[in-house]
């Protein structure tokens, strides 16, 4: 007897109600969702597996449920998971005709309930790992649609252009997870905004996020090349200068005037075909931000047109990001 797709109902980490895709094998239900490439699998790891063991103890147990009701707040974490991992599938599928992180259906792991008071997420090279966070700082991590996003795209990048995690290409890393985190969030269109992590970043203040793609300095991050860091934290201040091409993303698609260079704006979908063309076709492992310019403006020439608004739009904003 193999076991069956069923649905089941869940509740995310903003107490919000949704379906999930499980699978009953004849006692109980786990969060394996069948409908999408080879499968989707969430994982528990119980708060026992941290950063020091990780590699020998993930993916930990297979998420199983009595009576495919996913209601408690020990569940809130892996409804999400599960959930918004799905949501990017058909995201990547959709918009782009890619099947899963390696466009080859490679199941997809995340495991949630990671070490104690966790304030991260990661793709660890074979899967997602979720922090509960520490309830101040951050809540269950995976209760972002763009974290999720952001996360999957890590693998999306990994089997693509494989940017090198640190200084200018390791900021092109963090900022295309951050961009197709985004574009995520809007292809779903549940309060879809610039700003990144907002819905998991302390509880206790409204209004603020992790970062922000339309306005990075308003949380002391670079929107001009002139303003880059240059030090060795965060290996080459990868989660910061982020900010300068995240801001050109943001004026690509929305337009804008910045640094006395107005932007008019192409659109998010124009802004995800350029972006994925150029993640996937012309970046490499080594990829600076000047290259990064010329990879999209090829990007835009090669799918619009050379001299059309598209090119024009992302010259402009690269431009008005100081980066040539
Ligand atoms: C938007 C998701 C994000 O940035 O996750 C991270 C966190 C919260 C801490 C450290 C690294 C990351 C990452 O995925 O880059
Ligand atoms: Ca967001
Ligand atoms: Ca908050
Ligand atoms: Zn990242």
């Amino acid at each position: 007897h193999t076991a069956e797709d069923s649905i089941g109902t869940g509740v995310g980490v903003l107490g919000d109600q949704k379906t999930l895709n499980t699978s009953f094998d004849g006692s109980a239900y786990s969060l394996i969702d069948n409908t999408r490439g080879n499968g989707i699998f969430t994982y528990d790891a119980a708060n026992k597996i941290n950063e020091r063991n990780y590699f020998f103890r993930l993916p930990g147990s297979l998420w199983v449920d009595a009576d495919n009701e996913f209601t408690s707040s020990y569940d809130r974490a892996a409804v999400d998971a599960h959930y918004y991992a799905g949501v990017t599938y058909d995201f990547y599928k959709d918009v782009f005709g890619r099947d899963s992180f390696d466009d080859n259906g490679a199941p997809i792991k995340s495991t949630v309930h990671f070490g104690r008071n966790y304030n991260n997420a990661a793709w660890v090279g074979t899967q997602m790992i979720y922090g509960d966070g520490d309830g101040s700082n951050f809540v269950e991590l995976s209760g972002g649609l763009d974290v999720v996003g952001h996360e999957l795209t890590h693998a999306v990048t990994d089997y693509s252009a494989n940017l090198i995690y640190q200084d200018e290409s390791g900021a092109i890393n963090e900022s295309m997870s951050d961009v197709f985190g985004t574009l995520t969030e809007f292809h779903e269109g549940i309060n879809p905004d610039w700003d990144i992590g907002e819905d998991i970043y302390t509880p206790g203040v409204d209004n603020d996020a992790l970062r922000s793609m339309s306005d990075p300095t308003k949380y002391d991050d670079p929107d001009h090349y002139s303003d880059r860091y240059t030090g060795t934290l965060d290996s080459g201040g990868v989660h910061t200068n982020s900010g300068i091409p995240n801001k050109a993303a943001y004026l690509i698609s929305e337009g804008g005037a910045h640094s006395g260079i107005t932007v008019t704006g192409i659109g998010r979908d124009k802004l995800g075909q350029i972006y994925y063309r150029a993640l996937t076709q012309y970046l490499t492992e080594s990829s600076t931000f000047s290259q990064l310019r010329s990879s999209l403006i090829q990007s835009a020439t090669d799918l619009y047109g050379a001299n059309g608004p598209e090119v024009v739009d992302v010259t402009a904003a690269f431009d008005a990001v100081g980066v040539q």
